[in-house]
């Protein structure tokens, strides 16, 4: 599947997740293969532009082509001023989030809150579109709640104004998380437009993602959370869409030094402080995944300085190796 120039080398893109997809997470995803790892979201409020959490968002030293980068907001003028801030840092595909259902940024009218308003969609991605010269492309829920399901209206509205790949997440912005992900809108969606369309909400494995792609007919799939802890799983779902192979799971080996590599990457990109406090969630993933009793990895999460998380991890993997 292609977005504009990009030809994507795996049927398989990492979901934008806020706190999560930073730069050593998708480096580290696309080492296991996904065609496309989105950053995350970059506020378009112009006081933010400069601020530190805005540049470590939009920084993308060493990740493969093509580098994407999401954007959130209301006014049109200030999200083509964001696009056109995120082309100049190394950004080649813009994501304009309309998923979002926090609510602090649904109180302000943006994210998943924007579905309600169809004219306002409109003039942001004909903005944006406008504003740059990479592919622009648009990630939304299925509508604001049961009852107003317009995933298919955005969806017209996008092809128009020229967004060039349309993810949906099979949740209204009322459901939030919970429930399950349907896929019918999708395929419906799919059916009403003839740019790519992106399938994404709950898949968590390779066989779930094919018969998503079989039911919705979308062209690729998203993941988010089943990747948290296991960023191989992505890997062994674009082998299986790809040639229906079902690769095992990496080697015991393997994962730890990928676990390791991680919090050290986390460290020296945020600095040792922030580091060892975002680390934390990810080593909780990943030994919860390897189906450690809390007991074992509770204390890890209490240490505070950098050297004093990766040694202690160090030793708890070796000794389980050893065992
Ligand atoms: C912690 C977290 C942060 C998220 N942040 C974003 C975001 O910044 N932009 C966005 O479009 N979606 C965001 N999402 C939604 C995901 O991209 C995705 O649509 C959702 O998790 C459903 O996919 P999944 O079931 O594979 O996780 C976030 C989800 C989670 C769990």
């Amino acid at each position: 599947m292609r977005i504009g120039p990009y030809a994507l080398s795996s049927p398989v893109i990492l979901a934008p997740m806020a706190g999560v997809t930073d730069l050593p997470f998708r480096r580290l995803c696309r080492r296991y293969g996904v065609g496309l790892a989105v950053s995350e979201m970059i506020s378009s409020r112009p006081q933010l532009r400069h601020h530190r959490r805005t540049r470590q968002r939009a920084d993308h030293r060493g990740e493969p082509e093509p580098r994407a980068v999401q954007i959130l907001g209301v006014d049109p003028e200030e999200m083509a001023a964001c696009a056109r801030n995120a082309e100049a840092l190394g950004a080649q595909i813009i994501d304009i989030n309309m998923g979002c259902p926090a609510k602090k940024v649904c109180r302000v009218a943006a994210g998943s809150a924007l579905l309600r308003d169809e004219g306002r969609v409109a003039a942001i991605l004909t903005a944006v579109v406008q504003a740059v010269s990479v592919p622009v492309t648009l990630k939304i829920r299925t509508g604001w709640d049961p009852a107003h399901r317009n995933a298919v209206t955005i969806a017209r509205i996008a092809e128009d104004a020229g967004i060039r790949m349309l993810t949906v997440h099979g949740r209204t912005r009322a459901c939030g998380f919970s429930g399950a992900a349907e896929y019918d809108t999708i395929a419906a969606v799919k059916r009403a437009v003839s740019i790519p369309v992106v399938a994404n909400g709950d898949i968590d494995s390779p066989e779930k993602a094919r018969r998503v792609l079989d039911h919705s007919g979308a062209d690729v799939v998203m993941i988010g959370r089943a990747a948290q802890g296991q960023p191989w799983l992505l890997g062994q779902v674009g082998a299986y869409l790809a040639s229906g192979r079902r690769l095992s799971e990496p080697a015991w080996t393997e994962k730890a030094a990928v676990i390791l590599e991680h919090v050290q990457a986390l460290h020296e990109f945020y600095g040792p402080q922030a580091g060892v406090r975002i680390a934390r969630k990810h080593i909780r993933w990943y030994l919860e995944r390897l189906g450690w009793p809390a007991a074992c990895w509770r204390p890890l999460l209490q240490l505070e300085t950098a050297a004093a998380q990766h040694d202690a991890l160090a030793g708890l993997l070796q000794a389980h190796r050893a065992a």
